[in-house]
């Protein structure tokens, strides 16, 4: 795609994830690679609204070179590309089930879902827990730039979560996929559900050549 197909397809993702209650008020943002830098949602933008002539566009020091002043977590987005040369799209998101185990007393950190179903597993993997940092406090790229070698997704404590995918299109079912599992988690608690095993959760990273 080139970038002004891209503008396009960042409006209507955004519009998608508004129109179906994934993102509310002027929560979330989201980013795509470009050859010459990239495209991040303005700040306080609406997601459901978004004007694709006023996204901003930054170079890889974090400069506006177009558009409205960027998200407030543009080093965010920025620390997960650095770290991961094949995310060419993240999400944040503040989707309500997701937003809700963060906030979770007694998560493993490493490991705040359990393998629930086979599409949590090849869409998100192991969801690290990102201790709480404010939206827009810049140590959060450094607690990102540890976890982001090693996972696609981070779920960032009392807030929600990010997650990159190859394209924007698999960044966002990764966050939906994401989102239920979340909302399966917490149907479950006290239901002493039963996870995938080892050997369940090898077979399918060895069918789909999950990384
Ligand atoms: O989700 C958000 C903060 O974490 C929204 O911030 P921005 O409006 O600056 O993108
Ligand atoms: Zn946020």
């Amino acid at each position: 795609m080139n970038e002004s197909a891209l503008r396009e397809h960042i409006c209507s993702c955004g519009k998608s994830l508004y129109d179906r209650g994934l993102a509310t008020g002027s929560s979330g943002n989201i980013s795509v690679r470009l050859d010459d830098g990239w495209l991040l949602t303005p700040t306080n933008a609406c997601l459901g609204h978004l004007d694709p002539a006023r996204l901003s566009k930054l170079d890889w020091q974090g400069n506006l070179i177009s558009g409205d002043p960027a998200s407030k977590e543009a080093f965010l987005h920025r620390a997960m590309y650095e770290e991961r040369g094949s995310a060419g799209a993240i999400v944040h998101l503040h989707s309500t089930h997701s937003a809700a185990v963060s906030c979770m007393s007694g998560l493993d950190a490493c490991d705040c879902i359990p393998p629930l179903t086979a599409y949590f597993v090849m869409k998100i993997g192991k969801l690290p827990l990102v201790p709480y940092h404010r939206p827009g406090d810049p140590q959060l790229g450094d607690a990102i730039r540890g976890l982001a070698g090693k996972h696609s997704a981070v779920l960032l404590a009392n807030h929600g979560p990010v997650v990159s995918g190859k394209t924007l299109e698999a960044a966002m079912y990764a966050s939906e996929e994401l989102e239920e599992t979340a909302k399966l988690f917490l149907m479950l608690r006290g239901h002493n559900p039963r996870a995938l095993n080892e050997e369940q959760i090898a077979e399918l990273r060895r069918v789909f050549q999950l990384d």
